[in-house]
């Protein structure tokens, strides 16, 4: 299982551009990882959001379908999150990161898995902001 990071503030998305390997390098997604085994998703998401972007998080909901991966080795599954107050993500891992708003979420080349959970970004960050 991967799992990844819609992490949504002020009505806008953090896309991240991923740096390796070469075959997705340029290619952007939801900062995340591999479930380690004994961790559950959301300890697993909370743990790579440190290492990745350096912020600790609260995970929410599921953001669109669980997607196979790798021709089913593998299954990426999204959450929405929110970062704790005053924390900023660092690209640590990253080449680049950006908020993207919801006319900009078309505006990166995503890895072609994350369609599915982009499709989705509109109704969440409708809802972020009504909150
Ligand atoms: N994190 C993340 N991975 C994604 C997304 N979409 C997508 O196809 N993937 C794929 C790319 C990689 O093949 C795999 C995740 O690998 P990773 O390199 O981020 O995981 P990791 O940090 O645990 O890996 P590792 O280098 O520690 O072994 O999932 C996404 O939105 N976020």
């Amino acid at each position: 299982m991967i799992v990844a990071a819609a992490i949504v503030k002020d009505g806008r998305v953090l896309a991240c551009e991923r740096s390796a390997p070469a075959e997705v390098a340029g290619r952007w997604e939801f900062p995340g990882g591999k479930v380690e085994p004994g961790e559950s998703d959301a300890q697993a998401l909370a743990r790579e959001c440190v290492e990745e972007l350096g912020v600790h998080v609260e995970v929410g909901a599921r953001v669109g379908p669980d997607v196979s991966l790798a021709h089913g080795r593998a299954v990426l599954r999204v959450f929405a999150v929110t970062l704790r107050d005053g924390d900023v993500p660092r690209a640590l891992e990253h080449t680049a990161m950006r908020w993207l708003a919801v006319d900009e979420l078309g505006s990166v080349p995503w890895l072609p898995a994350d369609k599915p959970i982009v499709a989705e970004l509109p109704a969440l960050l409708a809802a972020e902001r009504l909150a």
